[in-house]
Parts: C-alpha cells; structure tokens; sequence
C-alpha cells in the first residue's frame, strides 16, 4: 500500500464528520507527524448502535495512522449523576470495554493499535487532583453549568458532581497527551469550553472533532424509553427486521431518513475499509426483479431520491447490513462470562442507582415558584400524522434542537385543527412533563394551546419569528430554572396552567406577565381572552 499524504490523511480524518474545531492546528501536525487523538466515553446505560458511529470513524483515524486512544471515563459515569454507581462502576467499565471492542472487531478495527485507558487510573493521582482544584479557582459556575448542559444532567439546581465533570474531561486531554479530542457534537460545549480554559492553565489549546448524532429509527431521538426507536447491540436478526420496517422511511425523501444516515456514517465506510469491492445488497426475490446491488453509497442515496429504490427494499437491505455487523457481537456474547458480566453489571444495579438518585433528585428540587420549573421551548413540527387508534389524537415528531434528534409528542388536536396546518409549524412545546403513555404512543411533552372556555376553537399559540427552535420561553421576574421532568404528583402544570391566558391584545401571559421567547412575545393567531392548557 502506498503512504498516504498529509492531505489524504486529513480528508479521511474528516470525512462524515459534523464540525471541526482547530482543521489548521490538525493539518500543521499532520505536515510533519502523525496525529495523537481520543475519544472517551462514560460507562452508563448498556451501548446501542448508535456507538457504531463513533467506532467507525476510529477506523478512519487508525487508518490515517492516528495514534488513538479510548478512554473509558468512569469517574464520569459517576459524576453524572451517579448514572453509574461507586460500586458498579468497575463491572460497568468491564462491560463497556468488552461491548466496545466487539464492535471494533466487527468492523474489523485491529485492536493492537488502539491504546485503552480507564479514567480513575489516572485521575484520582495528586497531580491531577491538583489540576483539578486549579481549574476551579478559575472556572466560573456560569461557565462550568453551561459546558455540560448537554451532557450532564443538571437539575434547576446542578449537583456540585455536575459542574466539574467538563473540567475533567478538559483535563483529560492533556494527561492523555493528545493533539486532539473526538466526541458526538452533544460534547460540543464542552469542547469549547476546554478551548477557552486549558490555555489559562498553561495547557495546549486542542483541537476537536464531532461526529454527527444518528437520528433513532423513527426519525425521533434513540431513547431508552422507547425501545423500538433503537437497535440493541444484542438484538437477535428477528428483531433487528422488525425495528427497521418500523423505521421512519418516507419514499424519495433522503434528507430525513435515518437509514439512509446510517448507511452513510457506519455501514459503507465501515464496510469499504477493510473490503474495498464492499457492496450493499437488497434481497429481492427473482419474480419482483431479483437482488439490486449498490456500490456506493451515493448509489444508493440517488436510487432513493428518484424513487427507483422502494423504501421496503431499503429496509430489507439496511436490516441485512445491520445483522451483518451485530452478528459477531451476539457470537461474542454467548459467552458465560459475559453474560454474567451484562446481568452483574446491569441486572440488579440499575434497580439500585434509582434508590441512590431519588433522594439526590429531591433534595435537588429547590422551592421555587411553579412556574420557574416549566421548560417550554420553542419545536418544529417535523412529521405529523393520525394516531392509529384514536381519532383525535395527532402523532407529531418534533424538533426542539436537541442533539438527540425529534421527540415524538401526542397531541388531542386532530378535532380542532387540520392536519396539514400543523406540518412544519412552529408551537411551543412543555418539555419536561413526565413522558406518558397516549393509546399505547409515549407522548415526550405538550404542545401548548389556548382556547375558548366551552373548548369549541383551538388555536396553537405561536412563537413570535424572531425565536428559533430549541429557544426557551422565559417570563419576567421569574427565574428560569427548569426541573429535568416535573414532579406529577405535584400538579405543577395545572397549577401554572390555571394563573395563564391569551389576554385582551391576543398575547399569551402568566399573571399578566407575557411568555417572552426569542426578544419577543408569544400569542394566539385570532383567539382573544382564551384559557392556556
Ligand atoms: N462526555 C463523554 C464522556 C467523556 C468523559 C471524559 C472524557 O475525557 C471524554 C469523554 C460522554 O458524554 O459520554
């Protein structure tokens, strides 16, 4: 094999991602030696395929001959919440470490040239425990919260846990002694944050590389609650079909297709790298036109787009490639270790971290005012159609900028505004209701209304168009200082619900003070004098 040039090495370091910070920085290096980078990823919940993403792009960093290393970062699964308790965090990291590796293997990553590193070997030492309260006395709590919003769940009042997690993880670049840190673009917050402070610690600036995060099956985000929105590393083949014929996969639409995005990021790269004639196969019986070879992705995404390829066969297709990844995990799996290993680590210890986090989340909870716990933000509907079973009932997927991809919110709207209205609207959206069951749909929040008092007009209440997606609704003289989901018992929404109106002049008010999102106010396009629920 001819050496690649810096230049190729580059391209092949970037391709899929999402953003790069610091492209000069990698490409001076790159000039004159190979790149030093890792990827750190905290023992939590059990890893999905969605990790296949991240896997695949540290074929392409080995292959550009990085040097790379995989940080198994414990002490923040710990700090995070405690979503990986003090005693379980070794069977976890155990756990992670063997998922982790089976899916290199799959892919056909040489393990031999990744370097695998555990968090508290390094981090608990006096030199970088020092790092660490150094890096407090200059951090401020405003900068700290804001780091790790996206990454570390933080209640209206953070756990101290939560606000020096990103400073680890700054940390964790130079005692890795790496030139660069790849993470999903969920890290990208942190990642700027370790930019701006490290220097003043008299650390390197580093640069930073962000995949993309796929969008679960249903177009929505992978989220654990619904477990057909994501494929489990140890789904069995049966299984795997079945998910991706439920999958979001709308014919000739290749912007929004979580298939086709899957394809893209793990199954042709990961694929073509160690086999370069890799081609995807859709099985057709010989009566409707025989199997349909691809050799590209892009084949594939112009086939889609100019409906020659039917989104069954696309599905059959994917369903396939994926079983073809997951097959030598789940021979990997009947192992009697590992088995064990995934009920020790998992099986009785989640039922135990939700005894340990109660108490946490409680005493988290402030006393504030009701209506300072409320998230309402601003969401596009992206998708929307007729609940299956029930008349009144829309399913909406909605996009709300959360880099987990749009939730699936149900709405009794279908009796009171038509269908086609809704597509692509911006509503507001109540966020952190506790996700529940609507006929069988888990509904991710509310979309906010007014209407009249004998409920015969409907009207959504609109964000003003200065807001964009993800923005939050805040009103004046109160704090905004959500709770992660509002206590149900506590009736918090209808509380608030009930001091709300559409007033006079059509806008939306709590107490006479308005909803203020985006620099402006929210109202109701005609309905004046309206309840809010
Ligand atoms: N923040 C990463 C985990 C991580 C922790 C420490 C690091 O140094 C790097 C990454 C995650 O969300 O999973």
């Amino acid at each position: 094999m001819t050496a690649m040039t810096p230049e190729e090495k580059f391209e092949l370091i970037n391709r899929n991602l999402q953003e790069v910070l610091g492209a000069d920085q990698i490409k001076q290096i790159l000039a004159q030696r190979d790149l030093n980078l890792y990827w750190g990823t905290a023992p939590t919940g059990k890893p999905h395929i969605g990790y296949f993403v991240p896997m695949t792009k540290i074929a392409d960093f080995l292959k550009a001959g990085c040097h790379v290393t995989i940080l198994f970062a414990n002490l923040h699964a710990y700090l995070d919440n405690m979503k990986a308790p003090w005693d379980q965090l070794e069977l976890r990291t155990k756990y992670y470490e063997a998922t982790i590796k089976a899916m290199l293997t799959s892919i056909g990553v040489p393990l031999d040239k990744l370097k695998f590193v555990v968090g508290t070997s390094y981090q608990l030492s006096q030199e970088y425990s020092l790092d660490v309260y150094k890096m407090l006395a200059i951090t401020t709590e405003h900068d700290a919260k804001k780091a790790g919003a996206e990454v570390v769940k933080q209640a209206a009042s953070p756990l101290m846990s939560a606000l020096v997690y990103p400073l680890l993880q700054a940390l964790d670049e130079e005692y890795l002694k790496v030139d660069a840190q790849f993470g999903g673009v969920d890290q990208r917050k942190i990642f700027t944050f370790a930019e701006k402070y490290m220097p003043n610690l008299g650390y390197k600036k580093r640069a930073h590389l962000m995949n993309p995060m796929v969008a679960g099956l249903r177009g929505s985000k992978m989220s654990a609650s619904d477990p057909d929105s994501k494929v489990d590393l140890l789904d069995d083949a049966k299984t795997v079909a079945r998910k991706i014929k439920k999958a979001f996969c709308e014919e000739g639409n290749v912007d929004d297709n979580p298939l086709l995005e899957f394809l893209k990021v793990v199954v042709f790269p990961a694929r073509s790298l160690t086999d370069p004639t890799y081609k995807f196969v859709v099985k057709r019986p010989e009566k409707f036109g025989g199997d349909i070879v691809f050799d590209s992705y892009q084949q594939i995404e112009d086939a889609f787009r100019e409906k020659k390829l039917h989104p069954v066969d696309l599905k059959t297709g994917t369903a396939d490639a994926i079983n073809a990844l997951l097959e030598p995990i789940r021979t990997t799996f009947k192992d009697e270790a590992l088995i064990q290993l995934s009920k020790d680590a998992y099986g009785d210890a989640q039922a135990a971290a939700k005894q340990i986090k109660k108490p946490v989340q409680n005493s988290a909870e402030p006393d504030v005012e009701n209506i300072s716990k409320l998230d309402i933000r601003v969401g596009r509907i992206v998708d929307i159609k007729l609940h299956p079973d029930a008349e009144s009932l829309y399913v909406e997927q909605i996009d709300l900028g959360e880099p987990t991809g749009p939730r699936t919110i149900v709405s009794g709207l279908a009796k009171h505004i038509p269908l086609s209205e809704l597509q692509n609207r911006t509503v507001l959206v109540l966020t952190n209701l506790k996700p529940s069951k609507l006929r069988g749909i888990e509904s991710n929040g509310m979309v906010l209304a007014a209407s009249t008092s004998d409920n015969t007009t409907v009207e959504l209440l609109d964000p003003p168009s200065e807001a964009s997606v993800g923005d939050h609704v805040s009103f004046e003289g109160f704090d905004y200082a959500p709770v992660p989901i509002l206590n149900p018992k506590k009736d918090v929404w209808k509380k608030c619900a009930g001091e709300m109106k559409v007033d006079g002049s059509g806008v939306a008010v709590f107490r006479n003070v308005p909803f203020v999102v985006g620099g402006g106010a929210v109202k109701a396009r005609s309905l004046k004098d309206a309840l809010i629920g």
